[in-house]
């Protein structure tokens, strides 16, 4: 059996007297992708800082077993420098060769001269597909992204989607929140629906087809509404 990269066991999340994480229950091996689906405030993002450890679980345990980074929903980018600095920044820090940071941003598709210039003069896409290059970059064995695709036009998404597929074929685990159900369709092999902080249903995905889409849309509807 493929290894366990992360075990997650009745996880839960309470800020005040609301419990926004409920005993949230996941495990991602080697080579798998799991999708975090859920409407506005069902609790993703929440359920990710509490697998990183960014904000303390109120109960439940969490065991990471792989190298692992993180792409946040709201990235805080140091604007001054440039995609190219930052990158090479992270490989210093990690330890990584320098040539991993040109490597990350060829794979996210940030040309030569964006890369080199001011991040205050990028726009959102361009923002986006730089924090992408600093999550995917040493090739980490878990991926944790939350809404990766924010930003991107239609081009964009379909190749960061299939630069994803390629790091999956080679065994890197993802776990992503996402609105973009096709999006999730195409990466994940499985789709947690979440709903008042509960995974309220798992669904496995089989062909990565347009109906399992669209079927998971109308689960995604049928449990956002009994719990509004
Ligand atoms: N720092 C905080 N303090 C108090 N409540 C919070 C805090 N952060 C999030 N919440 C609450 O936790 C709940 C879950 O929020 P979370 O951001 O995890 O949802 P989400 O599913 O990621 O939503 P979205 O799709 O809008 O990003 C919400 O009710 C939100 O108001």
């Amino acid at each position: 059996m493929r290894p366990e990269y992360l075990a997650v066991n009745k996880l839960s999340k309470q800020y005040g007297n609301n419990l926004v994480v409920k005993e949230v229950d996941l495990v991602i091996r080697r080579g798998e992708a799991i999708g975090l689906l859920g409407a506005n405030g069902a609790g993703k993002s929440t359920l990710i800082k509490s697998i990183l450890g960014l904000v303390h679980s109120s109960q439940g345990s969490v065991e990471i077993n792989a190298s692992s980074s993180y792409l946040p929903e709201q990235p805080q980018m140091p604007i001054s420098l440039s995609a190219l600095s930052l990158l090479k920044f992270k490989c210093k820090t990690n330890r990584l060769p320098p040539s991993s940071a040109q490597q990350a941003l060829d794979d996210v598709q940030l040309s030569k001269q964006v890369r080199n210039q001011a991040m205050r003069e990028y726009s959102k896409g361009m923002r986006q597909r730089t924090s992408l290059a600093l999550a995917l970059c040493g090739e980490p064995q878990l991926i944790i992204l939350d809404e990766p695709m924010s930003g991107l036009d239609a081009l964009g998404r379909a190749e960061i989607l299939q630069l994803l597929q390629q790091r999956k074929s080679a065994g890197t685990a993802f776990l992503m929140s996402s609105h973009i159900v096709s999006d999730m369709v195409q990466l994940c092999d499985r789709v947690l629906i979440m709903a008042s902080g509960r995974v309220c249903e798992t669904v496995e995905l089989h062909d990565h087809s347009l109906e399992e889409a669209k079927d998971l849309e109308v689960r995604l509807a049928q449990w956002s509404h009994r719990h509004e």
